[in-house]
């Protein structure tokens, strides 16, 4: 285990034992229950063309935050078996690649979260009592006590944006030091939120006016990324101070050291930036470097105990895989097992899809929430027959998670579907439909989806078709689309000339259109007038691209457009 030169493949091939790698600082109490077993190579300091020379010889890669473990780096891995990242955020690893090669990445989905809530509060009051410049003043020799008056957390109110594991550690710490606690987050189930006396806001808006402290926990994704920038930095109190110990890219960091320069907020502390260690002349290292900020070197996870837990966590997982035993915290297993792969595989697919629509088509663009809703799963006609629909129930779980995690759901799978939808206070019921529905297609699936009180129905209808897919219902909406690739969904009134206007947005911005399709109204609610609602449609566009919200913006205008939104399938 001690470190070694560069491998020599003859040493491994002669041991024949599987070769780990470990190219950052991983405690040793894991790696211990490793190197009885196998060869341990520990190699710190490796460049990228270092690693990928290296790579092909080792059968295991244990990892933290550090090492970019790119598609490169796999596909020259050609013996790895397993990634294991001593922590939680796999951002810094190409899962797609990984399980392209068959190699299965685990984490440590618990192990540092205690030690992440800490460095959290460990910020909240060093940048309340100006600790980091008073500690720095002082070893420059200087006594400034009038400067660095600063301010009490007991009885402020403190916002977290994300109340996931590390988001509800905060809560109820700060709440033990006497602080008002104010959460957004849309995943998050509001009894759960309650029971730690956390008050959930439904927006940013709600949320960043009244609070005292800010802090995000959420993982780095589309959703997020520049989440917080000028416009809502200028929404909050100018004494509010601001915190970030989940991923460089929460706020935007351009937009953070104006709001500091200029005092539109007091301060900030900061444990992770955009670019790790910040690059020269980056806004990553102009905000380390700024006055009013309490800079730490992502330390967040960086404490004895979190660093033994995670080392033990994933490597009793590498023992295993290695060994041909199950992983407990894979980032990338089937939802499928081989057996039942070819009568439930495309049902998969459609309900994986239906739950990601759900999320990005009511939650993401309604700024809807999905804790503490009930989700009803009808299958009805052939597929009422199956009995073990347990990966249709982890697929829907995934679907509406694939959004809000960096994994994109990849972590969801068969073993911890159910954990998962409790942890956001999601109830699932399926039901087997055996009476006479009268259906169209063979096999039918219903997402119904509603609040506590039964109140605010939602659902999407889908089929399969030989292999392929269809959404034949979204809301009150009949319609029959293959939701794959980027789309836009356009609700609008049904009059002549709607296609016109959209397709002259959407052609200025030279977007093409894959597929067009219109879902036209047989629901029988009434409008918010009273007004029967039969003259609204659905117009819902493939296109080749991302849309970005300027143009979502233009569209929003055209005659008779009632409301849009992009989503991806
Ligand atoms: N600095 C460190 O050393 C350190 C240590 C541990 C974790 N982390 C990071 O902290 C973050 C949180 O970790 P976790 O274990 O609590 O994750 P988690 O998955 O348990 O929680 C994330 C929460 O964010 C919410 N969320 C997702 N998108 C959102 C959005 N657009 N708006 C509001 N909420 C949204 C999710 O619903 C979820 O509740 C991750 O980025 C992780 O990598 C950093
Ligand atoms: O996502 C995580 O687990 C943390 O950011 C910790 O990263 P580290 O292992 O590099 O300290």
């Amino acid at each position: 285990m001690a470190p070694s030169a560069l491998p020599d493949d003859a040493t491994h091939a002669e041991a024949n034992k599987p070769c780990i790698l470990v190219p950052e600082k991983v405690s040793p109490d894991g790696l211990k229950m490793l190197s009885s077993l196998y060869t341990v190579d520990i190699k710190m300091g490796l460049s990228a063309e270092e690693l990928i020379k290296i790579i092909p010889s080792y059968h295991g890669l244990i990892v933290r935050s550090e090492t970019k473990v790119t598609a490169e780096v796999l596909n020259a891995a050609k013996k790895m078996r397993v990634v294991a990242r001593a922590g939680v955020g796999v951002d810094n690893i190409d899962v797609n690649a990984a399980t392209q090669q068959g190699i299965i990445v685990v984490n440590s989905p618990a192990g540092n979260i205690v030690a992440a809530a800490e460095h959290t509060i460990a910020l909240l009051l060093s940048t309340a009592r100006n600790v980091g410049r008073a500690d720095t003043t002082m070893k420059e020799g200087l006594w400034e006590r009038s400067k660095l008056v600063g301010v009490e957390v007991g009885s402020k109110t403190l916002g977290i944006i994300g109340l996931g594991k590390v988001g509800l550690k905060v809560a109820r710490m700060a709440v033990g030091l006497g602080m008002k606690v104010q959460a957004m987050d849309p995943y998050a189930s509001a009894d759960i939120a309650a029971k730690h006396s956390v008050e959930l806001v439904s927006t940013l808006e709600d949320l960043l006016p009244a609070v005292d402290f800010l802090t995000i926990h959420t993982p780095l994704i589309a959703s997020t990324l520049d989440m917080i920038g000028e416009k809502q930095l200028c929404m909050m109190k100018k004494t509010a101070r601001v915190l970030n110990v989940a991923r460089g890219g929460v706020y935007n960091e351009e937009a953070l050291i104006r709001a500091l320069d200029e005092g539109w907020i007091a301060g900030a502390g900061m444990d992770v930036f955009t670019s790790e260690p910040p690059k020269e002349n980056s806004s990553a290292l102009r905000l380390s470097k700024h006055p009013r900020v309490v800079a730490t070197p992502h330390l967040g996870a960086s404490t004895k105990e979190a660093q033994e837990n995670v080392s033990l966590d994933v490597c009793a997982q590498m023992r295993e895989i290695l060994r041909g035993g199950l992983p407990t915290a894979a980032v990338n297993a089937p939802l499928i097992l081989p057996e039942e792969y070819k009568k439930l595989q495309p049902f998969v697919k459609l309900v994986e899809k239906m739950g990601s629509l759900y999320t990005q088509h009511f939650v993401g663009s309604k700024g809807g929430m999905i804790g503490g809703r009930t989700f009803d799963l009808i299958y009805s006609g052939e597929l009422a027959n199956i009995s073990n629909t347990r990966p249709l129930f982890a697929a829907l779980v995934k679907g509406l998670m694939s959004t809000i995690s960096d994994s994109k759901g990849r972590d969801v799978n068969i073993v911890n579907a159910t954990l998962l939808a409790k942890e956001k206070g999601i109830a699932i019921n399926e039901t087997h439909l055996h009476e006479a529905k009268e259906i169209v297609y063979n096999s039918l699936v219903t997402l119904k989806s509603y609040d506590g009180a039964h109140r605010s129905e939602q659902v999407i209808e889908g089929y399969v078709s030989g292999k392929s897919f269809y959404i034949s219902r979204l809301d009150q909406f009949a319609s029959n689309f293959h939701p794959d690739g980027p789309m836009i969904i356009l609700h609008n009134y049904d009059e002549p000339g709607k296609i016109g206007g959209v397709g002259m947005v959407l052609g200025t911005h030279k977007i093409n259109i894959r597929f067009m399709h219109v879902a036209s109204y047989d629901g029988e609610d009434l409008g918010p007038e009273g007004e029967k609602r039969g003259n609204e449609a659905l117009m819902i566009l493939g296109v080749d691209v991302d849309v970005d919200k300027v143009v979502l913006c233009e569209l929003s205008k055209c005659d008779g457009v009632l409301n849009v939104n992009a989503v991806r399938l």
